[in-house]
Order: structure tokens, then sequence, then C-alpha cells
């Protein structure tokens, strides 16, 4: 089933309240939509993440995933890191199946598992160890768990900056295609503009210190958004006319010219 996300009011601070990671955040995503976080580093893109995912509350404000304030982690919104972890001790498949292990599912586990490893490439090392593949076999699998359990929400923190080209490619698609065919709302953070484009329906870029919304882009173009396709570069230039702008304008949105045509429609 699908679910929306509303990233309501939210502010954060670590070490001091004069010193605020996150100000007055707010954020609408629909069931099933695609989200793109980008802003520079420091900027607060994981915080925020972490909060969808309920693994910390923010200052004020809330964060509600399907409606529900997200307080505490949940097997159906899945999160993802851009190293996420396998156990070197289980092979392949068993690493899968722990998501199901993890959501609680008891029966056809390894089914489960294999039919998801075949789907992102892999059901011929299905019984190696994570060990003996490569770092982008590795991201697959980690990607393969999240995705077994068939979250309603998946959480990406830049799961594919590692990869070399073609195979961040691959699971952009791989991926995307997961995500329409059963409905699953996806938020991914990148520090790729290209892979912004290609993975969202909506791009938020994010000022730093503190970390506020800039603006948010809706993406017009159509599926499949590839570089090279009609409309991509324009996607990308006006991606790219907006980062620069909340980088000028990190500390005071007082700066902020008028005629910005980011389309702040948090
Ligand atoms: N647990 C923590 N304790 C103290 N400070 C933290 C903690 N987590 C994050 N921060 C600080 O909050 C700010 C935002 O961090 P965050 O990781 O959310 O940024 P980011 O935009 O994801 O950065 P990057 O793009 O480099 O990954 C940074 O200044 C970071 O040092």
């Amino acid at each position: 089933m699908s679910i929306n996300i509303r990233i309501a009011g939210v502010s954060h601070w670590f070490a001091s309240p004069e010193d605020p990671v996150l100000d007055g955040v707010n954020l609408n995503l629909d069931a099933g939509q695609t989200l793109s976080i980008v802003g520079e580093s420091g900027c607060g893109k994981s915080t925020l993440l972490h909060m969808i995912a309920g693994m910390l509350q923010p200052r004020t404000g809330r964060v509600y995933v399907g409606g529900q304030p997200a307080l505490a982690p949940n097997p159906r919104w899945n999160i993802m890191f851009q190293r996420s972890a396998l156990y070197p001790w289980l092979t392949v498949v068993k690493n899968v199946a722990l998501g199901l292990e993890f959501a609680g599912i008891r029966k056809g586990r390894r089914a489960r598992a294999l039919a998801m490893l075949e789907r992102v490439g892999l059901a011929d090392r299905a019984d190696a160890h994570p060990q003996d593949l490569s770092g982008g076999q590795q991201q697959r699998v980690a990607l393969a768990r999240s995705l077994v359990v068939s979250p309603s929400v998946i959480l990406l923190d830049e799961p594919f900056s590692a990869l070399d080209t073609f195979t961040r490619s691959d699971l952009q698609a791989e991926v995307l295609s997961i995500v329409a065919e059963q409905g699953i709302t996806l938020v991914q953070v990148t520090h790729d503009l290209d892979e912004a484009v290609i993975m969202g329906d909506r791009i938020a870029v994010m000022e730093r210190h503190p970390g506020r919304i800039h603006g948010v882009i809706e993406n017009r173009m159509p599926a499949p958004r590839q570089p090279g396709r009609p409309g991509f570069a324009e996607m990308r230039d006006e991606l790219l006319a907006a980062f620069g702008r909340a980088r000028r304008n990190p500390l005071s949105t007082d700066t902020r010219p008028s005629q910005a045509p980011v389309a702040v429609n948090a």
C-alpha cells in the first residue's frame, strides 16, 4: 500500500539551539511519488532522512508517514545507506532473507529472496558470501534486502555514490521500476544532479546553515528520465541554477533573487 509523507515545521539542533541544523522544514510527498533531496554537504539531508525513518525526533515540528507520526523505525519504511552493512558470515541469499526476518515474515523467505536477487541481476551469486562480490554487487544485495519486504516507503542515502556509471545507471533504472510497480514512496538523498533528475518526481533543494528548503522543483520530464533525452538538460540546468542560488544564500534568504523560478511548493 502506498503512503504519503508530510514534514511539518521541522527544526532541529544537535549541539546548541543557537546552531540549528534544520530550520522550519515543510515538505509533502504524495503516496507513490519519488523525491530527490540535494544540497551542500552538511545542510541536513541525512538528518531529515533519519527523521522520516523514525530514527531521530525533531526538536520542533513533526514528520508524518502515512498520516502517523514517525516516532520509531518501522520495517515498512526502509532506509538504505551509502555503505549498507552486509553480514560476511551469511550467504548473499541469507543476507537478503534477513530483511524478511526483520519484518517478521516467516514463510517462503528463500524463494522471495531469490526472486529479488534475480531482479537485481545476482541470482547466480546467491550462495556466495558478500566479501566475494564487488562493491557494486554488494550494493545490489543491500538494495535487494531493502526491497524484498515490499516496503511502503524506501529512503536511500546516497546508495549509488561509490558505483561506476553503468552500474549506477542500471540500479537507478531497477529501483525506479520496482518503486513504480509496487507503488513505493521514495526519498533519495544525492549529491549528483543528474541522479536527482533521473530519480525524483520532485527535487527539493536545500540551503545550508541552517538547513532549509530553498525550493522544490517539479520534474516535468516524463519517464524514463535519462541524460540525452529531450528535456533532461533543461531540468538539470534549472536544478543547477537553483542549487547555485541556495549556495549563494546559505545564511539568509533576504538576498534571494525575487525572480527565483524555483517553485516553493512544499
Ligand atoms: N548525531 C549528530 N551529532 C551532532 N551533530 C550532528 C549529528 N548528525 C549530524 N550532525 C551535524 O548536522 C549537520 C547536518 O548533517 P547531515 O549529515 O544531516 O548533513 P548532510 O546534508 O547529509 O551532509 P553530507 O551531504 O555531507 O552527507 C552537520 O553539521 C553534521 O555535522
